[in-house]
């Protein structure tokens, strides 16, 4: 069974069409890149299968059951929704909360709701929030102001959150877009690691092609709303990312971030 099917979607704003009919399928246990130049739809795509967004026309279902139909959202979205973990470029954690505090907040989707309401968690959920710490390497700062820490290690605590949602899919909005190559070499070990460890389905929107090249199998790539790749990563041709990001500026880059990833990779 397909963990995510999405069949004929078709997004408007106002009277923008942003989304063209798309049709994709992604089978339990990939890892996926999202790629296209900005503007391209990765994000409004993303949102649609996290049920965050409503369109025109199209279903989409997750682990077989309808999260979107004919472009509404579903009675169950809230069940669906807590199978799937949601990663921001800006982190979205609560600053002044402490590191363990955020990561406990993954479990409030699946608490009864007056324990949700009331923020109570139990020991045994304490320390399941202490091993997703460990998960990514942060056990030591779980009662560190969330505030106080790197954009790396904020990514990494907000990947903690979806190990404590006991996420299935995991979608990553440009995780990594404003991390330096160091910090973000480490926030797509630690996708790569989930994914490959604990079998799950990992899609990641992403600017630098050398990413999706190093840790995406798989790459899907939009242009103006349109699905223009969907095969292995390794398929992808310089030909086609020319025609894909259009302007030699975007194409530069891509592949200046490239280069500064591959110094860093090369350096260690
Ligand atoms: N809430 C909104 N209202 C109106 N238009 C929107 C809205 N969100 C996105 N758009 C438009 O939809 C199109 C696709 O945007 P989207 O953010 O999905 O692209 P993207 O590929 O993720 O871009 P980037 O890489 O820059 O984040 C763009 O033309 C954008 O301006």
């Amino acid at each position: 069974m397909q963990t995510i099917q999405i069949d004929r979607l078709n997004k408007h704003f106002g009277k923008k069409q942003v989304l063209f009919d798309i049709n994709l399928s992604f089978e339990r246990n990939q890892m996926v890149a999202l790629i296209g130049p900005s503007g391209s739809g990765k994000s409004t795509l993303l949102r649609h299968v996290n049920g965050l967004n409503i369109a025109a026309e199209g279903d989409i279902r997750i682990n077989g059951l309808a999260l979107l139909s004919k472009g509404r959202l579903s009675k169950n979205v809230r069940q669906q929704r807590a199978k799937i973990g949601f990663i921001f470029q800006q982190f979205n954690l609560v600053n002044r909360l402490s590191v363990i505090d955020n990561v406990l907040i993954g479990a409030l989707g699946r608490l009864p709701k007056w324990r949700a309401y009331s923020r109570t968690f139990t020991e045994a959920e304490k320390r399941q929030a202490l091993l997703c710490l460990e998960r990514v390497g942060l056990v030591d700062l779980a009662l560190q102001r969330a505030s106080t820490l790197s954009g790396g290690q904020q990514q990494r605590v907000a990947i903690a959150k979806t190990l404590m949602q006991q996420a299935d899919i995991i979608l990553a909005d440009e995780p990594i877009a404003s991390l330096d190559p160091e910090s973000a070499k480490i926030v797509m070990n630690t996708l790569q690691n989930i994914h490959q460890e604990d079998g799950k389905t990992v899609i990641v929107t992403l600017h630098q092609v050398d990413y999706a090249r190093r840790y995406c199998p798989r790459t899907v790539a939009l242009k103006q709303g349109v699905v223009q790749f969907d095969d292995a990563t390794t398929l992808l041709s310089n030909a086609f990312l020319n025609q894909l990001y259009g302007s030699e500026a975007q194409l530069e880059e891509v592949t200046e971030a490239s280069t500064s990833f591959a110094n860093v990779v090369l350096s260690q």
